[in-house]
């Protein structure tokens, strides 16, 4: 197992600005786990507490209640640091002024990498994700939705992560880009052998490229499918609900 999940709580405090009026429970008894080389995926509506979980996972926040675990023997100690994460808003997510190599040698940092090492290992992970030596100088204007989106994975996979996190990672993506960047990551999850928690509110690309799948509503798990040919066997009139809209 690489990742383990137990009943996670979290609250947060209701404001009107200047008293707190309550709590808000946002996550209640989350409890999962992923194994090496697993893709988990995670739908529900917007706000059902998706992005939660991944901030707690991330260790951005704590939670109130419960304990994650990132089980590889010897080195969990050290497992955050092979954590990496790929969001939604791409363009958000780097710095404008910054030219492709400057973005993903950004985690290479505080490696004893030389200037040139550095550019080659760029170039490197410019064609993991499927791009070229071309790209390295241009600016985050000068690429297309997609490529950038790849410019974000290249940097997330720059320092070998085991663990993805990747929260509606290609929900701004046109569908056909979308495609691409998910074949993209399938092919990396098998070659590097990584593992991926894939939040998302549409099912497809979960059916695409999850081997597992959980339903989140209201901050809870509603169902789990372990086998993701079985996803028509779903019981929850939620789950049921979601499938029927992708048929
Ligand atoms: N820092 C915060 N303070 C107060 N409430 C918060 C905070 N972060 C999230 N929430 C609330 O927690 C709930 C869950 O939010 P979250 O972003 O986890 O949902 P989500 O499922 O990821 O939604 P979406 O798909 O729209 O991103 C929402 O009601 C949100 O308003």
């Amino acid at each position: 197992m690489l990742l383990e999940v137990k009943n996670i709580r979290k609250s947060y405090p209701i404001s009107n600005g200047i008293f707190t009026k309550g709590k808000q429970e946002v996550l209640k008894d989350i409890s999962f786990s992923i194994e090496e080389g697993e893709c988990v995926g995670i739908i529900g509506e917007s706000g059902s507490g998706k992005s939660t979980l991944g901030r707690l996972i991330l260790g951005l926040e704590k939670a109130d209640y419960g304990e994650i675990k990132f089980l590889e023997k010897k080195e969990c100690k050290f497992f955050r640091k092979k954590i990496s994460v790929v969001f939604q808003d791409y363009t958000s997510s780097v710095n404008p002024r910054f030219r492709v190599l400057a973005i993903i040698s950004e985690p290479l940092r505080q490696t004893k990498l030389s200037k040139q090492q550095r550019y080659e290992k760029v170039v490197t992970l410019l064609e993991k994700v499927g791009l070229n030596e071309d790209f390295i100088y241009r600016f985050p204007h000068e690429l297309s939705g997609g490529q950038l989106q790849r410019v974000c994975i290249a940097r997330a996979i720059a320092t070998n992560p085991k663990f993805l996190l990747l929260d509606e990672a290609v929900s701004s993506l046109d569908i056909s880009v979308q495609v691409q960047v998910l074949d993209l990551l399938k092919k990396l999850k098998e070659k590097e052998g990584l593992s991926y928690l894939f939040i998302t509110h549409d099912l497809l690309t979960v059916t695409y490229l999850c081997d597992k799948v959980l339903f989140f509503k209201e901050g809870k798990i509603i169902e789990k499918i372990d086998k993701i040919t079985e996803l028509k066997k779903v019981q929850n009139e939620y789950s049921k609900a979601l499938l029927k809209v992708y048929q």
